[in-house]
């Protein structure tokens, strides 16, 4: 039977709640995250609250009645769920289509368990066919392009603000066969905020949504 790429989303998401038992759960941003949110709304009397990875989140949450949390005031988070733009089976990501990546990226640096919710197109060899996004401080925005092309990519300047004030290039022809390397190179270029791959803190679940169901796998 053949699914909808939205139909895949919701069934992750579904099974995503599985893993939400108690306390203050960290939550990411985008369509698939948006589809966690609704299932986690159901089951809102188990929990706390939320911490959310970007204002849209929160607002969703609060929308749902889940009460938000400051990053600030939580010690620990069991666990992260969000999406991602591409995922290896090393379980490195590529994120931020959205624009959300430095808050994800904090958001997922407290929890103990990072669960990544994808269909089944986000499942990849290498990373780098989706362009790659950098939150890069306004100032430093032609500094960090120029240091982009040195690395072999081709930066676009996206028409976005992040939830920070800054902005975000966009770095097309990258083939990141080291991700980790990768992520490290372009966040010690000044200017950079941080770049959306999560390679150096990899996922730790990944439930995938295939024509077969969802699939789990752990690292
Ligand atoms: O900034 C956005 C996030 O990194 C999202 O997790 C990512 O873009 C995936 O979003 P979606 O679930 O909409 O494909």
């Amino acid at each position: 039977m053949a699914f909808t790429q939205d139909e895949l989303k919701q069934q992750v998401a579904k099974a995503a709640v599985e893993y939400v038992k108690s306390g203050i759960i960290g939550v990411g941003t985008g369509s698939t995250a948006n589809f966690f949110i609704e299932e986690l709304a159901k089951v809102k009397h188990k929990i706390d609250g939320a911490v959310a990875s970007s204002e849209a989140t929160a607002q969703r949450l609060r929308g749902h009645g889940i009460e938000v949390f400051d990053l600030n005031s939580v010690d620990n988070l069991e666990i992260y769920v969000d999406g991602a733009d591409e995922i290896t089976e090393h379980m490195h990501m590529l994120k931020g289509g959205g624009g959300a990546l430095t808050r994800e990226k904090i958001v997922a640096a407290v929890a103990k368990k990072f669960i990544c919710i994808c269909d089944a197109t986000k499942y990849v060899p290498v990373l780098g066919k989706f362009p790659l996004p950098v939150e890069v401080l306004p100032m430093a925005k032609s500094h960090v392009a120029r240091e982009l092309v040195k690395l072999g990519g081709q930066p676009q300047l996206r028409d976005f603000t992040t939830d920070n004030g800054n902005l975000i290039l966009d770095v097309h022809g990258l083939t990141i066969t080291d991700p980790v390397a990768m992520e490290a190179k372009i966040n010690q270029i000044v200017g950079v905020v941080t770049n959306g791959l999560f390679a150096a803190r990899p996922a730790n679940v990944l439930l995938l949504a295939t024509a077969e169901g969802v699939k789990t796998y752990q690292k």
